[in-house]
């Protein structure tokens, strides 16, 4: 490091699960962070509510204000990890009109107001990094974003929600009581402040909008993208799945066909010996398919403060070398005018899971309403009941459209008791 280098003087907006562990390891690693920098890294300071909580020992009290504005305009560098919209919104346009660079877990405000801040930081030369934001520690925002910039991404599937897969995980595998197991993930840091934001599908559909994106060059915002989360998967549902040789994962695709973009996150059925099957707890897995490198697997912690903390140090150490040593990341690419379809035509398979009267007939009625819609089936398993059976229908692939008219119809139909359950597959040939 050159003895004349100015130090970057990194704020910290928010002091929670993440922001402690960011101020950590800031701390903790400052010279290691410094020869890396090529100049000191300072922490100028961290903004909170209220300075007088008691907070972690590894924060230290002085450092701690709640004059944001004055911290943001004193600082090279904005690390934002309050989450919400207001006030981080407002911190980091501020922050980038003057020039400074933010770094931000913040998916829920880029996926809804990702334009103004790419525009802002465009018009002010500033960098704008989100490592953190997309399956925490994993690295899936920079390979996308830099390493596969001169391929065409045409696909990602991904388990992009820590909450969701521990809950799913720990239904599955230890029949706990779905409650009781995401009161455990908000324990354990996993959980959004508001953890509706996690089992309702909308934080990973936060994060599939930031990576189609990044993958298809256009702005896709959190309206783009289809949502269902997880809270009406029944224990039903996880043994009907298990019987079938599949687990349920709430999973975030987003494709890229002739026809154009289609962006999803819905509870998938994946057969057992798929890898993303094998996702367990907290952790993430994102599949990404391109023409030219193939398939490539991102795999890690995706939530939790102490491995979130890496990603936002990651990009921290980015940008702080910019303002040490000149140089600037990526522009936001947001050249392509491809569609954005709406979730009717998506195209999948699907599990339709229903109750039929225990009569002779009742499977030809069933396939009849499925080929009237066009939908093929591909299997059928059944399993008796007192004066009805369980059938469970695996299609082959469909238009969700042509899907839905066929269960519109087998709701109607006296040859179907009840349709439990609708969910689609993936990853099965
Ligand atoms: N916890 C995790 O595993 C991950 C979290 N993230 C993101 O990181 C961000 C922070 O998440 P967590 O640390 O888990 O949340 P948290 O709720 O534990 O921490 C946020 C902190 O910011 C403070 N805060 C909120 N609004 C504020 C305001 N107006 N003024 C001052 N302080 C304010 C809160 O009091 C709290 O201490 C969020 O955007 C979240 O989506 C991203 C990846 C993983
Ligand atoms: N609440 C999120 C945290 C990381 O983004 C999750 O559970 O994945
Ligand atoms: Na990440």
């Amino acid at each position: 490091m050159s003895p004349t280098s100015a130090p970057v003087k990194i704020a910290v907006l928010g002091c929670g699960t993440v922001g402690t562990q960011v101020v950590r390891l800031l701390l903790e690693q400052a010279s290691d962070l410094a020869a890396r920098v090529g100049a000191p890294v300072e922490l100028s300071g961290i903004y909170v509510r209220d300075t007088t909580t008691p907070r972690d020992a590894a924060v230290p009290v002085d450092a701690l204000t709640s004059d944001a504005q004055a911290l943001v305009d004193s600082s090279d560098v904005v690390v934002e990890v309050m989450g919400g919209i207001e006030p981080a919104r407002t911190l980091i346009l501020r922050a980038l009109e003057r020039g400074s660079a933010v770094v931000t877990a913040n998916k829920a405000l880029l996926a809804q107001g990702g334009a103004e801040l790419y525009e802002a930081a465009d018009a002010a030369g500033a960098d704008l990094y989100y490592e953190a934001a997309v399956a925490g520690a994993i690295p899936i925002v920079r390979p996308v974003r830099e390493s596969l910039a001169g391929d065409r991404v045409t696909r990602i599937l991904g388990v992009v929600n820590g909450t969701t897969n521990y809950v799913l995980d720990e239904m599955t595998t230890k029949g706990l009581d779905y409650d009781a197991v995401v009161a455990e993930a908000q324990r354990l840091g996993y959980a959004e402040a508001d953890p509706t934001a996690d089992v309702g599908g909308h934080d990973a559909a936060a994060k599939a909008a930031i990576l189609a994106s990044l993958a298809f060059h256009q702005r896709v915002g959190i309206d783009d993208v289809y949502c269902e989360g997880i809270t009406a998967v029944t224990a039903d549902d996880i043994a009907a799945a298990t019987e079938t040789g599949r687990v349920i994962k709430l999973l975030a695709v987003a494709e890229q066909t002739d026809a154009g973009v289609s962006v999803r996150v819905h509870p998938t059925l994946v057969p057992r010996d798929h890898p993303l099957a094998g996702v367990r707890g907290a952790f993430n897995a994102v599949f990404v398919e391109a023409e030219a490198a193939g398939e490539l697997m991102f795999y890690g912690q995706g939530a939790g403060g102490v491995p979130t903390a890496s990603a936002v140090l990651g990009d921290i150490v980015s940008v702080a070398r910019h303002k040490a040593g000149g140089g600037k990341g990526p522009r936001e690419s947001n050249y392509a005018r491809l569609e954005v379809l709406p979730m009717s035509a998506a195209m999948t398979r699907y599990a339709v899971r229903m109750s039929v009267p225990d009569r002779p007939g009742v499977l030809a009625a069933v396939a009849t309403i499925f080929a009237s819609h066009g939908v093929g089936i591909e299997s059928v398993r059944q399993m008796p009941g007192k004066g009805h059976a369980g059938l469970i229908l695996s299609t082959h692939r469909a238009r969700e459209s042509a899907l839905s008219a066929t269960v519109e119809d087998l709701r109607s139909t006296d040859a179907v008791n009840e349709v439990w359950s609708v969910l689609r597959i993936e990853g099965e040939l």
